[in-house]
């Protein structure tokens, strides 16, 4: 068997016309949707995704605000910048790249984010209402990996997902989207036991470890759905995932490539967020 690789240039641009008409349709009724992304620090594959963003948004139709701040920028000065976009009617979703500088809070400067405007779905209240289930921003990767198995048309309802990775923004509500849908879950970490014994169990595995080419066949099922969230950079440059893509492709039955999956849909999801907090705000003041 060889695996059939998910085609994301196919799907991502389905998806970001619909986007884009659906935000044509806004503005006709007078509302831009607007999104405003703050980065702090030097971080070169941050300044790579916040340029991907803003691209992605002016290709939507949509506007597009970019806040670099320098490395030793006060966590106050950060605090203001958000209070400010809180307050402006032409910024329907703020977002704070991750990861921050040493020195700020990510649990402050999120927490400060308006409720209704947090497209990343970090500020606690809305990481609430993503456990219980209401309705609400759900965060971008996560979300993202959702719709790439249903485009595909991998049936997740009763199936054994194995998400190798705890982080607030991927593996922990990965789990919760999977369960949403009906999966049965088991999440796999750093301290997980005879890890290999469980991923050969999954009928779709989730691989957000952070290590370059860290799952190889012997962690995989025969026809397993195999999803690579990872981003890595090798010494040569190159990105990787954290699959070693070529070694299972006569294991998976489907595999995400990296790059070009799972990254532009995790910035297609931020655009629906958008549209979806602009088309809130303009129908609560219709
Ligand atoms: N505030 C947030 N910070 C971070 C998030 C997030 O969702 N919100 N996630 C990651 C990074 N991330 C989004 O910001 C992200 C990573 C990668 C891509 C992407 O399109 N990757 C491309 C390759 C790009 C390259 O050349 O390096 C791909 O996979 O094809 C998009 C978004 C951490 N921080």
């Amino acid at each position: 068997m060889s695996a059939q690789i998910i085609n994301g240039k196919e799907i991502v641009s389905s998806y970001r016309a619909d986007i884009k008409q659906q935000v044509e349709q806004l503005k006709q009724q007078g509302v831009q949707p607007g999104l405003a992304v703050v980065i702090v620090g030097d971080d070169p594959a941050s300044h790579v995704y916040v340029r991907n963003k803003a691209k992605a948004c002016e290709e939507a139709g949509m506007h597009s605000e970019v806040y670099k701040l320098p490395e030793q920028t006060p966590e106050a000065d950060v605090l203001d910048l958000i209070s400010k976009l809180n307050g402006d009617q032409a910024i329907h979703g703020i977002l704070v790249q991750s990861p921050l500088p040493g020195h700020i809070s990510e649990e402050r400067v999120v927490e400060a984010i308006a409720v209704e405007k947090d497209v990343d779905c970090f500020h606690p209240v809305n990481v609430g209402n993503l456990m219980i289930g209401k309705e609400g921003p759900a965060p971008c990767t996560p979300a993202g990996v959702i719709e790439i198995l249903k485009k595909v048309g991998v049936e997740i309802a009763g199936k054994h997902a194995v998400v190798i990775g705890r982080s607030n923004i991927v593996g922990k509500p990965m789990a919760i989207l999977l369960l949403r849908e009906n999966a049965t879950v088991t999440v796999c970490h750093s301290r997980t036991k005879n890890m290999e014994e469980i991923t050969r169990q999954a009928d779709i595995l989730i691989a957000a470890v952070g290590k370059a080419k860290m799952i190889n066949r012997s962690h995989i099922k025969p026809g397993a759905v195999v999803v690579d969230v990872g981003i890595n950079r090798l010494d040569t440059g190159k990105l990787a995932g954290d699959v070693d893509f070529d070694d299972v492709l006569e294991t998976a039955s489907y595999v995400t490539p990296v790059p070009g999956c799972v990254g532009p849909m995790t910035i297609t999801i931020l655009l629906r967020n958008t549209l979806e907090a602009a088309q809130c705000a303009a129908s609560a003041t219709s």
